[in-house]
């Protein structure tokens, strides 16, 4: 099931290996001379230069809305936004932001999502969570951010200070004007989706591959970034899961 126009998406998903589908580690670098290529090191650096990730991080979401395309039965766009301040300014992105206290993530990505674009989200799946340590003089040094895709809603997105959101088609993400560890997980997390709106017969209604007590796909990955361009280690484990397995469980053990 894969979907040809997504970059790196040699990923086969299959939903019958309820598990571990993937785990890699390695490194990446935005090429600056290279209109950001990014440049992958071999999976041994990651290992070695991994720093420990024990201390308690800040919560933060992530959300990524979905709709059919118009005007290509069995393809999807998703929203993205120019971040226009704060954590990533000019970087294009999904939106999201601090977990409020009290708040669960998927309340803040509801919430999120509604300020930055004007859009309300009424039906989102959590798909993942990633850690980041970023360098160490930045206030949010460590992140632990909830990733969630909505796929029905009210509105239209409308721009904000915050964010100047777009409908793109999902093989034309601009992954060179993004973070760059999204080059290594969110082609996945495309390519999954490729899957689910191809073989939806009624696209934007209720993907069953997505609903929130189903399983479905997850990335769960951890990020070591000693600057915004650099990610000097990573390790990324898809499973198969949802619902129940969403929770710290099914984290706890593929953080090993
Ligand atoms: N795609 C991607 N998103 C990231 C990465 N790192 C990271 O913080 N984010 C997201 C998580 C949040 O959605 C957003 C940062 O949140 P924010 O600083 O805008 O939080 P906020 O809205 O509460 O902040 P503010 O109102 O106080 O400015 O960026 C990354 O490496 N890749």
């Amino acid at each position: 099931m894969t979907h040809a126009g997504i970059p790196d998406s040699d990923f086969t998903f299959d939903p019958a290996s309820k598990g571990h589908l993937v785990s890699q580690c390695g490194a990446v670098r935005l090429d600056p001379g290279g209109a950001g290529v990014a440049v992958f090191h071999p999976p041994t650096l990651g290992d070695t230069n991994f720093r420990p990730l024990d201390a308690p991080r800040k919560g933060f979401t992530l959300v990524f809305p979905l709709r059919a395309a118009p005007d290509a039965p069995g393809r999807f766009q998703v929203l993205l936004g120019e971040k226009k301040r704060g954590l990533g300014q000019g970087l294009i992105n999904g939106f999201g932001g601090k977990i409020e206290p009290g708040e669960t993530s998927e309340e803040c990505a509801i919430r999120e999502l509604a300020e930055e674009a004007h859009l309300h989200a009424t039906s989102i799946s959590f798909v993942g969570r990633l850690n980041f340590n970023l360098p160490s003089a930045d206030p949010n040094r460590l992140l632990d951010v909830h990733v969630f895709v909505a796929w029905q809603f009210t509105g239209s997105p409308v721009e904000t200070p915050e964010m100047r959101p777009f409908w793109v088609d999902a093989d034309q993400v601009p992954f060179s004007a993004m973070w760059p560890d999204d080059t290594i997980w969110l082609p996945y997390l495309l390519s999954y989706l490729a899957g689910v709106y191809s073989s939806d017969q009624a696209p934007g209604t209720t993907p069953q591959a997505l609903a929130a007590d189903g399983p479905h796909l997850l990335l769960l990955a951890h990020f070591d970034m000693p600057d915004q361009a650099t990610v000097a280690a990573y390790r990324l484990h898809l499973a198969f899961g949802g619902g129940a397995a969403r929770g710290d469980t099914l984290w706890a053990a593929l953080s090993q």
